[in-house]
């Protein structure tokens, strides 16, 4: 079996059509059901419970970058063979919530992933971690597919990747749902006018934090110096969390060295981790 970071892009591929999309009117909710690995909606009448101490996060300052991509035939059949089983249309728009349990099929600890790139890390941690569940949530089709492929190939059971904004995702998921979240290397948008467009920001830290259940962790890493000190400062001033590492954190074992970190270390930028925890 190749290494979890062999694979590369090579083709042009057109969005997938999935069989979980949908279009949403409010105020009906539709609910998402996984059953003998084919996924389907279903409507429901449920009112979805705001937490009204978390403002909501802006729906149109976005914190990724719309991409291109290529596939390879095996991502483009890796995509089409495994979406239904695996896949998560997260819709723009009206809050849709999540039943997790529904998602995996059973209960057990569910570890968010947000901005999974190519998936390596996902796919890594998952395989020595089978006793919680990961949810990986990205826009860039190619990643998603590629992590669909790593499901497949190492055989995966505990992984599901959402297609679509993570912070739409986030809305629809019950408070304290979550056992960890994580967020490896954001897009860091280094100039000014565009740190609006961080995913590390007081209100989405704030929508985070509601959905960490008590003691569970907000795990960030990132090679940008001056991001680190602004996620540094704005996760210290989150009232609902708590260093739990006391500063920068070396980076745990169990978070892989993606292509993307190996990157910043050959061009010499210091990788950093920041690990809270919701009181
Ligand atoms: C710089 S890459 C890092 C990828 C990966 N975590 C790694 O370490 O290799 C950041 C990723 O986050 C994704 N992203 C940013 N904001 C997102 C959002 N709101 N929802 C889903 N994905 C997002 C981007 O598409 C991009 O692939």
């Amino acid at each position: 079996m190749p290494p979890l970071d062999a694979v590369r892009p090579s083709r042009a591929v057109e969005q997938p059509t999935c069989r979980t999309s949908w279009i949403l009117s409010f105020p009906v909710a539709h609910h998402i059901r996984f059953a003998r690995g084919v996924a389907y909606a279903r409507v429901a009448v449920t009112a979805i419970d705001h937490d009204p101490a978390v403002p909501p996060a802006s729906r149109t300052i976005r914190t990724f970058h719309p991409r291109r991509g290529r596939m390879s035939d095996r991502q483009n059949d890796a995509l089409g063979r495994l979406w239904p089983a695996y896949g998560l249309d997260v819709p723009d728009g009206p809050v849709v919530p999540v039943d997790l349990a529904d998602l995996f099929g059973r209960r057990a600890p569910v570890v968010l992933e947000i901005g999974s790139g190519m998936g390596d890390s996902t796919a890594a941690m998952a395989a020595a971690d089978p006793d919680r569940d990961y949810l990986a949530v990205e826009v860039h089709t190619p990643g998603i597919a590629n992590l669909l492929d790593l499901v497949d190939r190492h055989g995966l059971r505990n992984v599901r990747v959402g297609r679509g904004d993570a912070l739409s995702l986030v809305n629809g998921l019950p408070e304290a749902a979550l056992d960890a979240v994580h967020v490896f290397f954001p897009d860091p948008w280094p100039k000014a006018r565009h740190h609006k467009r961080r995913i590390i920001q007081p209100a989405h830290v704030a929508l985070l934090r509601s959905r960490l259940r008590p003691g569970g962790t907000l795990h960030c890493a990132t090679d940008w110096a001056e991001y680190a000190e602004a996620m540094r400062q704005t996760l210290e001033a989150d009232p609902g969390l708590v260093d739990a590492y006391g500063g920068f954190a070396p980076r745990p074992a169990y978070r892989p060295v993606t292509k993307f970190e190996r990157r910043a270390i050959t061009a010499g930028r210091p990788v950093v981790d920041l690990l809270y925890r919701r009181r």
